[in-house]
């Protein structure tokens, strides 16, 4: 391993013993030929990588392909089956939310416990408690059992701790999804600080925290690596997948008719208050929720070209004919950007009775917008597209972010994407 290499893995496999029945275990235990009675589960399989000292590398893949599995092993909570491993530099690791955290402790009891813990005197501690305690900034929580925190606040002490033990090596499983987007950013913001000169190795399933933060990344597969590549290029190729081994062609068509079961009715968001709402009433939205298009997860955050879904609740207080039910996505100047409505895309709709609570929902690209802030405008309506009657349309009833790119440099409502650049002979 050279001076350079923060982490080095040659040949990780990790294999689990899978009993079909917990009596199983004893009964391989105790039988004198040494008969098996396991079946083995190789969560990581012959995975070979270095990362550098001053390298930013994302993990992605699907969900048990293995990911956390690799991760703990580089952090030392799990040994490999076979294969080794070297590591060189101080980890700080958010793995899972509870992990070194005493759930009888206050937070500040937490912070002096991490800090002995990764070897830093009380005094060296005292210096830290400023620092962690405004990054974490949950107020008197910090004087409170963890154990009666919300998963958020409980994420931003661990990451406010994990951050400011001087760490040569960040290691971060998906932990910040939990926190609000405003936190999320100020990790980032943090990280983005931290990366210039250590080593950053985080799961994501979000393309857009990849791209935007990952020098590399490494897309794992049941177990086995698939890729080793540019975070673009991987991204691509790995929504692709992801959409390719959801959903097929023949599939997409019959969409209209296969009831989406991505989240239930009752989790869709309600409408914030206040909102500024045209119509007759007949019909009102009382929902609006996104989802990210590949895991199905709420967010108000995604990147250009992300694949999203839109929902959008309603409840009638008279019988529908011919809904129409759409949305206008506009920028913070309220230009509309793009327009969608169930009958341009040729889906029809039932008819809605009296009283019925509906929700419908609009998987789509976003448009390769430039970073910044955008609302979207749900409506229902009832007749055709020339000829209609408004029942509700909620101006600016969702507001999303989309995140930065290494061109946000530049002006422009769009990014242009897949640009290629020559020159000639
Ligand atoms: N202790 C265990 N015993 C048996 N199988 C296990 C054990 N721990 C993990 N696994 C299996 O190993 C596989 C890899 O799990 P792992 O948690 O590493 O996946 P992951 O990629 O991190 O998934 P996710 O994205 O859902 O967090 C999964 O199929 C999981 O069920």
């Amino acid at each position: 391993m050279s001076d350079q290499t923060a982490i080095s893995l040659n040949r990780i496999t990790k294999v689990y013993k899978l009993y079909d029945k917990p009596v199983d275990r004893l009964k391989e235990a105790i039988n004198p030929f040494g008969r098996k009675y396991h079946k083995e589960f190789y969560a990581v399989n012959d995975v070979s990588f270095s990362i550098a000292k001053n390298e930013t590398v994302g993990i992605i893949g699907k969900n048990g392909s293995g990911k956390s599995t690799l991760l703990k092993m580089i952090t030392g909570v799990l040994t490999p089956t076979s294969g080794s491993l070297k590591v060189d530099g101080s980890i700080s690791a958010l793995l899972e939310l509870g992990a070194g955290f005493n759930p009888e402790y206050t937070g500040i009891e937490n912070i002096y416990l991490n800090g002995t813990i990764r070897g830093f005197s009380k005094e060296k501690m005292d210096e830290k408690l400023d620092d962690i305690l405004s990054f974490a900034d949950i107020g008197d929580f910090v004087h409170q059992p963890v154990k009666i925190y919300s998963s958020g606040m409980f994420v931003r002490l661990a990451f406010a701790v994990a951050i400011n033990v001087d760490p040569e090596i960040l290691i971060i499983d998906e932990a910040l999804s939990v926190g609000d987007i405003r936190f999320q950013q100020k990790c980032f913001r943090k990280i983005e600080e931290f990366k210039q000169n250590k080593t950053v190795l985080f799961v994501s399933h979000d393309m857009a925290t990849i791209t935007n933060y990952c020098d590399r990344a490494i897309w794992i597969n049941e177990g086995a690596m698939i890729e080793d590549g540019s975070p673009r290029e991987l991204a691509k190729q790995y929504q692709a997948y992801m959409m390719g081994s959801k959903i097929t062609k023949s599939e997409a068509l019959q969409a209209q008719a296969v009831p989406d079961t991505s989240i239930s009715q009752d989790e869709v968001d309600d409408l914030p208050a206040n909102l500024d709402v045209l119509g007759d009433n007949k019909a009102r939205i009382t929902g609006i929720t996104m989802l990210d298009g590949i895991t199905n997860e709420k967010s108000a955050l995604f990147f250009p070209g992300q694949a999203v879904k839109l929902i959008i609740k309603l409840v009638s207080h008279e019988n529908i004919e011919n809904p129409l039910v759409g949305f206008s996505i506009k920028d913070r100047l309220g230009n509309i950007i793009a327009e969608c409505n169930n009958v341009v895309i040729d889906a029809d709709i039932d008819d809605v009775k009296s009283h019925q609570t509906v929700s419908y929902s609009f998987a789509f690209q976003l448009p390769q917008l430039n970073k910044g802030t955008y609302t979207i405008s749900p409506a229902v309506a009832s007749g055709t597209l020339e000829d209609h009657v408004q029942h509700s349309w909620v101006h600016d009833a969702f507001v999303f972010q989309v995140m930065s790119t290494r061109r946000d440099a530049l002006q422009g409502l769009l990014v242009l994407d897949n640009v290629e650049f020559n020159q000639l002979q």
